[in-house]
């Protein structure tokens, strides 16, 4: 059965300085179904974290529209839209209220009105989630940026909105922390239904998407899974896995011919 379509983006078109001819985005336009990992790569510039305001409502289109869960983003609707969307970018320092960690999750559930006992089980889940429950007390300025991001994603979590729109929010992530929440974000989605879109400079991370989006000087110019994005796309850097197939194979290796996920690598060399 197909899933509902949570996000519509249709020919979205962006200009930061309106007399200036250069569209920053230009006849932007896909969707993003309900359950769906989807990551947007692309290179410095090409208009991914412009696309990510614009999808919160930071920023208003020039033309096109954002419809989030059956609902026209606009002036009078994007309060309510900003509900159902969670956005973590890379700067933590920047996302930071509260003047403990735990108040720092805390903060949008405030917002929420919801009853103590239920907001200090929601926080203690998120920060689990994140690995950072045993610094629920510290003061969250004191904390290393990727503790920091740790508690920004924390604070989105706690919220559970339909979509999570990650900005590049695991640059300051050790391997680790970045692996956990790799496994996380896949748990929210199959077990929750959660949308994750996820803007990546990281090749092995989008390689864990359903679907990836590959921007081009403000263009959306190609979208497909990560099969046939990394097969055809020779402008991006491949994942781990298939760099060691296409290495594999120039030394005259016998490996498959197409693309190769981490977990079909594994199963071929242990065969
Ligand atoms: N506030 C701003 N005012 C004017 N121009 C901007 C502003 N923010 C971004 N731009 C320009 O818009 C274009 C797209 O920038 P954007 O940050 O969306 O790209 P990006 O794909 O997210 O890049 P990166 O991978 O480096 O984060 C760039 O040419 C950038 O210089």
């Amino acid at each position: 059965m197909a899933r509902p379509t949570i996000l519509e983006v249709n020919d979205l078109t962006f200009r930061y300085d309106l007399r200036k001819d250069n569209n920053t985005l230009s006849s932007v336009s896909f969707s993003v179904q309900q359950g769906e990992w989807v990551a947007i790569v692309g290179d410095n510039g090409s208009g991914k974290s412009t696309l990510a305001r614009l999808i919160v409502g930071l920023l208003e289109a020039e033309k096109g529209t954002i419809t989030i869960d059956n609902e026209i983003l606009s002036e009078d609707t994007k309060w309510r839209i900003r509900e159902k969307i969670g956005l973590v970018f890379q700067n933590p320092e920047n996302q930071f209220i509260g003047t403990t960690v735990q108040d720092d999750v805390a903060f949008g559930l405030e917002n929420n009105n919801m009853p103590y006992e239920d907001m200090k089980l929601k926080i203690e889940d998120a920060l689990q989630l994140v690995g950072m429950e045993t610094y629920r007390l510290k003061d969250p300025s004191q904390l290393s940026g990727g503790q920091m991001q740790r508690v920004a994603i924390a604070g989105i979590l706690a919220l559970k909105p339909d979509v999570i729109l990650l900005d590049e929010a695991f640059v300051m992530l050790d391997p680790q922390s970045r692996r956990g929440l790799f496994s996380t974000l896949k748990y929210l989605k199959e077990n929750e239904n959660i949308t994750i879109i996820s803007i990546t400079h990281d090749r092995n991370e989008a390689a864990l998407a359903d679907r990836i989006l590959v921007m081009d000087e403000g263009k959306l110019i190609q979208e497909g899974t990560p099969k046939e994005v990394f097969s055809t796309n020779n402008q991006l850097e491949p994942p781990f896995a298939e760099q060691l197939r296409r290495k594999l194979n120039a030394k005259g290796r016998k490996v498959p011919q197409t693309y190769m996920t981490e977990d079909e690598m594994v199963k071929w060399l242990c065969r």
